[in-house]
């Protein structure tokens, strides 16, 4: 059973009430001058991994407060009751289980009595035989061809983490042309399949419950063109495998049960790129790579589980998220990797954070009266800079920004990377320090400007800072340290959920759009004037009829 207690109501809360009215009148510099060790104190190294979180407006006392108050809130029994297999996810019914899908120590996890980890084996072993197979050019396609080109149809978790993590590894990518398949815009199909040939195409269809409309609707369209190109029924097995945990809907749709790879439904969709649903992870790195990254999650499971709450590196992110987001009232939180590979890191968490936390009823039933779940959202650095970071620096909105950056590039190309990281370590310093009237005077005059000048531009020129950070620099991005990093967002995402008092498993709110996008659909068929719904509806829906 999850703790059912209001974070609001516990002393860590009331006490982080008065003490945000010290903080709040502080600045991140005046911080940093009063205490040299803020460096030292606030940053934890887990493997190669360096979390840095000094430049956040806290000090040695809201730190303390703050694991006060994931004790207070239970935190340690939810992370046992999450590891130990108990059902979690209770509007659902069912255990959340990713840690298990990375237990490389194998250790016993067990769901209503049966240990779940020989299963796991099981599939893990039938995706390594599948990819092997497929990399080395031993499985042909109908025509006696080896595959060359592997498209993954899915949407959600069954697209966004499998594509962010084969773009994040593209350095360790194999001949493998990977392409993802997700909007049901037939544009997304239509254009992946200009690039492809029949005869040297596997489709993986990664849908976990094989019956989300844009997926079946992209698998049905490639199971056409398929056989428009002259393959024939029996031919399909060769190219088309599926993803999922609903194996009759699989056999239904005409894929062999043989290449099924299945998952179960203790596995959430934006937690899913651990399962089956990774084959094409595998695919594109091949799968000892693919077990590196099961392992460097794991790693960050076993630190999860067993760190003390200040050295525990989901723990203090998951923290300091709810000193912003219920404290400084902040709404959005930004992630900026410092690393082309990175560019759908933030997307991928868009589902991850916003799907999980975003809910406004808690573990009660009852309506919360305090901020959930931030705003996610990013592009990589330093595009960003050249975009948003405008407002970030001199905006009127309070944005905590994660940085993220490997030490080693894939690609040492001349002052490149220096240029790259010259840039992150410059970003976060000034978001902190800002820059003084007094500095931008300074510059004006060393610059030549008149008195007049100056007082014309300086106070466009004066940066705040006191905007607050986290900086991640890991020694590179592998296989091992990109499924360290992931892990940490992830369990980030459950502390949070469990101090907000939220199911951060469940995703409800994603069923009335489809509902009603179900009802709409029939009507679209022909061009009969529609008047079921709001004035709106009505004219949008009449105006699409009359202009298609
Ligand atoms: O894998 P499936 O069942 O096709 O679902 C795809 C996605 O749809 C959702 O259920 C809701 O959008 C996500 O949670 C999930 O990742």
């Amino acid at each position: 059973m999850l703790p059912t207690t209001d974070f609001t109501t516990t002393q860590a809360y009331k006490y982080l009430t008065d003490h945000y009215i010290d903080i709040v009148s502080k600045s991140l510099k005046e911080l940093f001058d009063t205490d040299d060790q803020r460096f030292n104190k606030f940053s934890i190294q887990f493997e190669d991994i360096l979390l840095d979180y000094s430049k956040n407006r806290i000090d040695d006392e809201t730190l303390a407060l703050l694991i006060q108050l994931a004790k207070e809130c239970s935190l340690k029994e939810a992370i046992e009751a999450m590891y130990s297999g108990e059902k979690i996810n209770v509007t659902e019914g069912r255990p959340v289980l990713h840690i298990a899908l990375r237990n490389r120590s194998n250790t016993p996890i067990y769901v209503d009595g049966k240990d779940v980890m020989p299963d796991v084996n099981r599939v893990l072993d039938q995706m390594k035989a599948f990819s092997e197979a497929i990399i080395s050019g031993e499985w042909k396609g109908y025509t006696g061809k080896a595959i060359t080109d592997v498209v993954n149809i899915g949407i959600g978790g069954s697209d966004l983490g499998p594509v962010m993590v084969t773009e994040a590894l593209k350095a360790y990518k194999n001949h493998l042309n990977l392409h993802f398949v997700s909007n049901v815009d037939g544009t997304h199909i239509v254009e992946t399949l200009k690039a492809v040939n029949p005869e040297t195409t596997l489709f993986l269809v990664a849908s976990k419950t094989f019956t989300t409309q844009e997926t079946m609707g992209n698998a049905h369209s490639a199971r056409d063109w398929f056989l428009a190109g002259g393959a024939t029924e029996a031919d399909v097995a060769k190219h088309f495998a599926a993803l999922s945990t609903n194996a009759a809907a699989v056999e239904k749709f005409g894929i062999d049960t043989k290449n099924m790879f299945e998952f179960w439904d203790w596995v959430g969709g934006r937690y899913s790129l651990w399962s089956a649903i990774g084959l094409s992870i595998a695919l594109s790195i091949g799968f000892e790579n693919f077990t590196d990254l099961l392992a460097g999650a794991h790693a960050t499971d076993n630190h999860f589980k067993t760190a003390d709450f200040d050295q525990n590196i989901p723990v203090i992110m998951g923290l300091l998220g709810i000193w912003y987001n219920n404290f400084f009232e902040a709404e959005t939180n930004v992630i900026l990797p410092y690393d082309q590979y990175l560019h759908r890191f933030s997307a991928y968490f868009q589902q991850g954070d916003m799907e999980s936390n975003g809910k406004h009823v808690d573990r009660n039933g009852k309506e919360v009266d305090y901020s959930t779940g931030p705003i996610i959202w990013g592009e990589p650095g330093t595009n960003g800079q050249h975009a948003f970071y405008q407002l970030i620096h001199q905006g009127t909105k309070l944005i905590p920004a994660d940085f993220i950056a490997p030490a080693q590039s894939h690609n040492p190309l001349g002052e490149h990377h220096n240029m790259l990281l010259s840039n992150f370590f410059a970003q976060t310093e000034a978001l902190m320090n800002g820059k003084t009237e007094e500095e931008v005077i300074e510059e004006l005059k060393a610059a030549g400007k008149s008195d007049e000048e100056i007082a014309k531009i300086a106070p466009f020129k004066v940066f705040e800072g006191n905007r607050p950070t986290n900086s991640f620099l890991l020694k590179k991005i592998t296989p091992y340290t990109l499924g360290a990093l992931i892990a940490m967002y992830e369990h980030k995402i459950f502390t949070q959920g469990i101090i907000w008092n939220i199911y951060s498993f469940d995703q409800w709110g994603v069923e009335l759009g489809k509902q009603l996008a179900g009802k709409i659909l029939p009507e679209l068929k022909d061009d009969a004037e529609v008047s079921s719904h709001d004035s709106s509806t009505n004219g949008l829906i009449n105006q699409y009829k009359a202009w298609r």
